[in-house]
């Protein structure tokens, strides 16, 4: 494969429509990314797909809705498509190849096996999008097993995600390293997602209150605050500013993602909007705080959203 020349445009990647394709167009590479994505590719996934070619000689995208990780009543049907613009968007990132199969390619006739990933995929997101990891998990799986990159690269903003498919790489014996990127923002705050594109502009300028939320927790904790429950109602107060935003769950959680406090609908056991459940009772140490994210899902006018931060803001 050729480097990219800086200042011209990239070349659109070979499309691959089929897993015997895709094997007979990786035959003979040895250091190859993937970026498994669902398509509809915006800023964020352009930055995966920059560093897998800063650091593989050829670099998979793969665009897949996965029907496994959708639940009944979710937006399968209607998640956002467009092949010809991620061809654009994922040359013009630099990379080589576009791996885009059917449902039929991937879930053949008699298809029945799948992963479960368990302790950390039942919680937060697997709580609320029940099933949502399994489906996650055997896609990744099957893409990893299908690619056998060397490195495979995914979104801090989906970051229980990130964690789960590293406790399976990690479980399972593969051999692929999981890269994390830093989440891509609006200048507004608002982390890029597909699911944007739901929303009018200024919906998405609303949606900012989200990230706002998650910066409150963190000057709570810089003004002093270090317990984990009045941590996340300085973060509820700046949400509430916003009517239009449902709150589903604002927790903290600790490097293996066990939930240290969460407030929310969907906190277990409670009739209240806003509920609280305070799982570690103690003023919070610097050395848990080090390790501490905020994590954060709301819907807001009919579109789910989710993001994340530390708890204590990385310094650049
Ligand atoms: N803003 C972002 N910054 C960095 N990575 C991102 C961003 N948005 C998505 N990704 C990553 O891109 C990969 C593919 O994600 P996906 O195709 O689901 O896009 P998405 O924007 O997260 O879509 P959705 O709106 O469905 O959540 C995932 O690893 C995801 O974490
Ligand atoms: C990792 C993934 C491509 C699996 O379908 C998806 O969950 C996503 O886009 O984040
Ligand atoms: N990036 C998350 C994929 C999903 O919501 O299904």
């Amino acid at each position: 494969m050729t480097e990219p020349t800086p200042g011209l445009p990239q070349a659109e990647p070979q499309l691959i429509r089929t897993v015997a394709d895709l094997r007979s167009a990786l035959h003979g590479h040895a250091s190859v990314g993937l970026v498994p994505t669902m398509g509809y590719l915006h800023q964020g996934h352009a930055q995966l797909i920059r560093q897998a070619r800063a650091e593989n000689r050829l670099v998979v995208v793969s665009v897949f809705v996965n029907p496994l990780q959708f639940g009944a009543g979710e937006d399968l049907s209607r998640y956002p498509r467009d092949l010809d613009h991620d061809l654009r968007l994922a040359g013009a990132a630099g990379a080589q190849l576009l791996f885009a199969p059917t449902p039929e390619q991937m879930y053949p006739d008699g298809f029945v096996t799948q992963v479960q990933v368990g302790g950390l995929a039942g919680r937060l997101e697997g709580a609320s999008r029940p099933g949502h990891f399994d489906g996650v998990a055997t896609v990744v799986l099957k893409l990893l097993n299908l690619v056998q990159p060397q490195r495979a690269y995914f979104g801090e903003k989906d970051w229980q995600q990130l964690a789960v498919v590293r406790r399976m790489v990690q479980d399972l014996n593969h051999p692929a390293q999981i890269v994390g990127v830093p989440t891509v923002r609006e200048p507004t705050g608002l982390a890029l997602s597909s699911r944007n594109s739901y929303l009018s502009p200024e919906q998405r300028a609303r949606a900012a209150v989200l990230s706002a939320g998650l910066r409150a927790v963190q000057a709570a904790w810089a003004a002093g605050e270090r317990q984990p429950e009045a941590l996340l109602q300085a973060g509820l107060w700046a949400l509430q500013q916003e009517p239009e935003l449902q709150l589903d769950y604002l927790s903290v959680v600790d490097a293996e993602l066990n939930v240290l406090a969460q407030l929310g609908s969907s906190v277990p056991s409670s009739e209240q909007t806003a509920a609280t459940s305070v799982l570690h009772n103690t003023d919070m140490t610097t050395a848990t705080a080090a390790a501490a994210r905020l994590l954060i899902a709301a819907r807001m006018f009919g579109v789910r959203l989710i993001d994340n931060m530390p708890l204590i803001p990385v310094q650049p």
